[in-house]
């Protein structure tokens, strides 16, 4: 069984950017570079490709010892035995999910920008909320915009923080800063040259933030 990370960088794929035999090269230099957990969501193959796909992908994280997430499939996820399931609020009840995975996987909620359905998704048991987007995403650009605010908002949870949609370098520090404790990239980071260095930069964002956070109040400060 592997756990759920306190923060970290999460790598979602996307068909995409990584076609063909580039999904999991490029899932292994994203691990390589220190990812801590993959969600493997795809749009577009057929059932019998994304089992493959997954059960393969299943493979590459287990030799990191890197949580995998299914997008969306519950019985997907269930059948390969992955790590846990992502939901959004169209795919499913989300404590029929909780129920039928168990105490010990994983189980994540789209919580867009609002708090009442990250009080509910906490109520259900989900171990990780996720808000966005929070900056205009290439991958899904349709998706419903979210204040950077509702992060604040979401520590009353206790849950770790997902921040997702157009995630980049120049505007992590925001989404840190914020509140958030795991990065959700696409394009950020499987749209680099070099995934394995991009994974890096981001985890780098990410320590900072969190030593900073931890820095004692010096008697200089005015607050
Ligand atoms: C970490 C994370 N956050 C949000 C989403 C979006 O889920 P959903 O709203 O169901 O949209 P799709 O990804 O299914 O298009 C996610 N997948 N992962
Ligand atoms: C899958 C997804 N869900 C979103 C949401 O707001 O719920 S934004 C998004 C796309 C994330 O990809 P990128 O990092 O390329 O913007
Ligand atoms: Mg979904």
């Amino acid at each position: 069984m592997v756990s759920l990370p306190s923060c970290g960088l999460y790598a979602i794929t996307d068909a995409a950017l990584l076609p063909g035999e580039q999904l999991f090269a490029g899932v292994e230099a994203a691990l390589r570079g220190g990812a801590a957990m993959v969600q493997y969501r795809d749009k577009t193959a057929s059932a019998k490709e994304r089992r493959q796909r997954a059960g393969r992908l299943l493979a590459v994280c287990r030799s990191h010892q890197r949580p995998l997430i299914i997008n969306d499939d519950l019985a997907l996820a269930l059948e390969l035995d992955a790590d846990g399931v992502h939901l959004g609020q169209d795919d499913g009840d989300l404590h029929a999910a909780r129920a039928a995975l168990g105490p010990q996987k994983l189980l994540g909620a789209t919580c867009h920008g609002s708090l009442d359905l990250a009080r509910s998704a906490s109520g259900s048991g989900c171990d990780y909320l996720a808000f966005g987007r929070f900056f205009g995403s290439q991958t899904k650009s349709h998706a419903v915009p979210a204040p950077l605010a509702v992060l604040a908002a979401a520590q009353e949870l206790q849950l770790p923080l997902v921040a997702i949609g157009g995630i980049s370098l120049d505007n992590a520090g925001q989404a840190l800063t914020a509140g958030a404790d795991f990065l959700a990239v696409v394009n950020g980071l499987f749209g680099a040259d070099d995934i394995e260095a991009r994974a890096r930069e981001f985890i780098q964002l990410i320590h900072a933030a969190r030593t900073r956070d931890e820095q004692p109040r010096s008697p200089h400060d005015s607050f």
